[in-house]
This record gives structure tokens, sequence and C-alpha cells, in this order.
């Protein structure tokens, strides 16, 4: 059989892999915890020599007690080593330490889907959002988005933006050689991709939907960047399937859009961004698809978000493979022109065009 995680292990070390999944809540957070108290960085101030838990406490301030927990648990998760008494950074506790993503990612799971994962059954059976009650009453998190506690707004909003930021760059490129002179960007968010675009090409105008709450904060973006006078707001909620778009658009842009949307109501936006359309012009799709990932370690990381959407974000979307989106398009009447494949740092750019 094909396995693309993990091999055939020996029934010990498969004991020992269960009871990594049973304690990953606990060693996470006590992963968290040994990068933000400045424990791994003093153990590893102490490069080969090591440090014992008593001096890890003084250095950061914690009790010795409080280290030696945070430490036992590091040691558990191959974070440091334990030798004659003192702890040793490892190469794995080097990198939790330095590591961008897996910060972003750690952030993003503390501070947004930590609390909430825990109603991920009732999430299941209701096809709603059940998680996202710790923060208030919402149907989505995009229209809570605004109002969540500052803690949990920037670590959504980074864990965002690292993931597009990275793609952006090439993907405008790609868009912008077709010299589109008019562009609506769907789920626009910040207005980070409109203000690339605008910035990059001077004839360019940009339409930009999103809800309101996004819009404002998009368009404020763009007019201190002074490049507000070549975009303009429409305020659209896509979930209400009669709400059309504008029309006569050379590009219609959706970026990590939609994910955050069941398969009924994708194949409903898609239709409407093809009737956005002028004749000649082109429907992108910029999105992480875990089927095309070359590495496995960013398919686990794009599966693993998948709940995610079922516990706090709209309890009903999930990551979709490259070709789950592309036969909803086929049912809309989209055909594929090209796929621009690894973009960034896990995207692909689908060109699509109505026939
Ligand atoms: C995951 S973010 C992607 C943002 C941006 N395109 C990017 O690539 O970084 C999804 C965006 O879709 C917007 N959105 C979600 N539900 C929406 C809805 N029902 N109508 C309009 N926009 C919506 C959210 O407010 C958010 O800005």
């Amino acid at each position: 059989m094909h396995k693309r995680f993990g091999h055939d292990k020996t029934g010990l070390e498969t004991r020992f892999d269960a009871q990594r999944i049973a304690f990953a809540p606990i060693v996470f957070q006590a992963t968290r915890l040994l990068r933000s108290t400045g424990l791994l960085e003093a153990v590893e101030g102490r490069g080969a020599e090591g440090m014992t838990a008593a001096e890890a406490a003084t250095e950061t301030g914690l009790s010795s007690y409080a280290a030696t927990v945070l430490l036992e648990c590091g040691l558990s998760a191959d974070l440091v080593a334990y030798d004659n008494g003192k702890f040793v950074i490892t190469t794995l506790g080097a990198f939790i330490r330095r590591d961008e993503m897996t910060a972003v990612n750690m952030e993003f799971i503390h501070e947004v889907c930590y609390l909430g994962m825990h109603k991920l059954e009732d999430a299941l059976k209701l096809g709603e959002p059940a998680g996202l009650r710790v923060f208030g009453e919402w149907k989505t998190v995009y229209e809570a988005l605004a109002h969540l506690p500052e803690n949990a707004k920037s670590a959504w909003l980074r864990f965002d933006h690292f993931y597009s930021d990275a793609a952006f760059p090439a993907a405008s490129r790609i868009v912008l050689e077709r010299q589109p002179k008019t562009m609506l960007d769907i789920g626009c968010n910040t207005g980070k991709w409109a203000s690339l675009c605008l910035a990059r090409s001077p004839e360019l105008c940009a339409s930009l939907v999103d809800l309101p709450n996004q819009l404002e904060m998009a368009m404020q973006n763009l007019r201190e960047k002074g490049l507000g006078d070549r975009a303009v707001p429409c305020p659209v909620d896509v979930l209400d399937p009669h709400a059309e778009l504008p029309s006569g658009f050379d590009a219609v842009w959706m970026s990590q859009f939609l994910v955050c949307f069941s398969e009924d109501e994708v194949r409903t936006i898609l239709r409407r961004a093809g009737r956005a359309l002028r004749p000649g012009g082109r429907l992108w799709i910029l999105d992480t698809f875990w089927d095309t990932q070359r590495f496995d370690a960013a398919a686990y990381c794009l599966i693993n978000t998948s709940p995610y959407f079922t516990a706090i974000a709209n309890g009903n979307s999930r990551m979709y493979r490259a070709e789950d989106i592309l036969a909803l398009a086929r049912e809309e009447g989209l055909a594929l022109q090209t796929t621009h494949e690894r973009l960034g740092i896990y995207h692909s750019l689908l060109e699509l065009a109505p026939g």
C-alpha cells in the first residue's frame, strides 16, 4: 500500500506514535512556552555545555519548578537532550526557536483554534462553527474578524498573510503580463493584493469585494498608499446567492477565498465570478491545494487546517484538492487554461476562462 504519510513501523514504535497523538495538545502548549518564556534561548546560549533547570530558571525568571516541568516536556519531545544534570538544545529545539512558519502556525493554533477545537465534534454534526462561540455569537469568523481579541485577530492576519504574501509577487507578474485594465478582487481582506497590482500597473483599476468591515480596512490601507482613487469598494456578501457581482472585468481574482466556502457555495461563487468577466477575460484562483504539494509537511499542514474551517471559520468548508475546484469550475462552464505551480510557499495559480 502506498502511504503518503508515515512508514511501516514496529509495534513498539507504533505504540509510542499513538501516545504522541494522545498527548499532542500538552506537548504543543509546553513547546510554545519553552519558546515564549526564553527557556530554549537560554539553553541554546550555553551550547554543548548545557544548563541545569535551576540555572535556566534563574536566567528566565521562572521558578525552578516551572523550568523543570517545561524542560522535561521538551526532553520528551526531543527539543532538548539531558546529560549529567544539564539540558542541551537539539536540532529540533533550535528549529522551533527560529523557524518563522512554525511560529506563525503555532500562534494561529493557540490564539484562534485551540479553545474552539474542543467543539469540533459539535461543529461536524451541526455543520456550524461551534467553536467560534469562544469569541462570541457570530455566523462565521469573517464577520467576527474585526471584533476578535487583538491577539487572535493579529494571529489570524499573520497566518493568512504569511502564506498569501509569499505567493503574491510571482502571481502578480503572471496576472499583469496579460495587461488587464480592470480587476475584481473577491475577498480582498486588507487590500494587499490590490495594492501590489495597482502599484505595479498604473493603468489598472481594481474593484474590491468583501464584507463591509474588511472593505473599510482595505480602502484605508489603499488610501494611505495613495492608491485609493483607482480602487472601488463593492460590499457584497457572496453567501447571498442572489447578490450579483459587478461585471465587465479583464481579470477576476480570488486568493485563499474558495476554501472559505462549502462545495455548493463554491459553485454559486464560480458561476457569478464567470459572469463578472468581459469576453476574453480571465478568472484567476490562487490557493493552497494539498494534493499538489511536493513536501509531506506542507500537505500535513493543509489537511490539518480543514478542522479550523469546520470548528472556527464556517462549519462547512475545507482545504480542497485542486481537482475538487476544477471539477466545480467545469460544472459552471469554466475551462482551465493553465496551472502555475509552486508559487510562494504552497500555492498554485489556476487560470480559467469561460468555454
Ligand atoms: C482567507 S481570507 C483571504 C484574503 C486574501 N484574499 C488573501 O489571499 O490573503 C478570505 C477573505 O474572504 C472574505 N469573505 C469571507 N466570507 C465572505 C463573504 N460571505 N462575502 C464576501 N467576502 C467574504 C473574508 O472577509 C476575507 O477577507
